[in-house]
């Protein structure tokens, strides 16, 4: 796939490529996007991150497009988006992609991240190591359980739930993930609001409810599940009608 560090191949920066000191031009980009394709960059981001790491230096739409999941007429509209356009027969050079994604996406700047709910999935989540790779160290962990409290998790102190605004201001907390059991999840939002928190990845199955300044981000396992149930139903329903009409389904 694409080329690696050392080939043979003319380097080419793609244009559109924004110049030095950028970010409001970049800003001014990123408000354009279109939220179905910011889910997308950051697929790429992904993707092209991993050719980073094996020295690949250019990918084409087509390989960058097949290794995302995604058509390459999409990609190639949500790359024009941060104003790159690859070159005809060469593609994208990956480590600009990677630097104007980043960018677009604000990874350029460290977001501070707190989990509240320290349990199952708490744990996990304080443990996940693609966090502080990605810029998004994990800096504090609150609950309400008196056996949690100052136990380490992940090599971070448990702290209580009271303490939100004091220490969310210490570390300078950006982001709240929400671990807690549903009841509990609007009351941890609003003292996460409260203490300033203007960015919420909710994993507990609950409308939360906020000020407009607030970004709620909801991760919904039940919902994805039932989505899949719908096309393994879909896929099922489409093979019996072609049985019936004797054609052949693609697998
Ligand atoms: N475990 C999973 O795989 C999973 C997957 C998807 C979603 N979820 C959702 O994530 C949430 C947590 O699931 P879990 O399995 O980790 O539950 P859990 O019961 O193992 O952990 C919940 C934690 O939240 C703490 N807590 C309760 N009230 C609190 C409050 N007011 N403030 C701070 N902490 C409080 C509890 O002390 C406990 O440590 C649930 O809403 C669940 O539906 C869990």
């Amino acid at each position: 796939m694409g080329a690696r560090r050392g080939e043979d191949v003319e380097v080419v920066t793609a244009p559109g490529r924004l110049p030095g000191n950028d970010e409001p031009a970049v800003r001014e980009r990123a408000r354009a996007i279109p939220e179905a394709a910011v889910a997308r960059l950051a697929v790429y981001l992904r993707v092209l991150s991993g050719l980073a790491e094996q020295d690949v230096t250019t990918i084409s739409s087509e390989e960058l497009s097949a290794a995302a999941g995604v058509n390459s007429a999409k990609l190639r509209k949500d790359l024009s988006y941060i104003g790159s356009y690859g070159t005809r027969g060469v593609g994208y050079e990956v480590e600009v992609l990677v630097d104007q994604i980043e960018r677009i996406l604000g990874l350029t700047r460290k977001h501070s991240v707190c989990v509240v709910g320290i349990g199952n999935l708490g744990h996990a989540l304080a443990n996940y190591a693609g966090f502080p790779g990605r810029g998004f160290p994990v800096s504090a962990l609150f609950d309400v359980d008196d056996d949690l409290i100052g136990v380490p998790v992940g090599g971070i102190l448990v702290s209580h739930v009271d303490d939100i605004p004091r220490v969310c201001a210490e570390r300078e907390v950006s982001i709240g993930v929400i671990a807690t059991p549903p009841p509990a999840a609007q009351g941890v939002c609003d003292r996460l609001v409260s203490a300033g928190v203007q960015c919420i990845l909710n994993f507990a199955p609950v409308v939360l409810q906020v000020p407009d300044h607030v970004e709620v981000r909801k991760v919904d396992l039940a919902v994805e599940m039932q989505i899949l149930s719908f096309h393994v139903a879909r896929r099922a329903d489409e093979a019996a009608n072609a049985d019936e009409s004797g054609m052949v389904v693609p697998g």
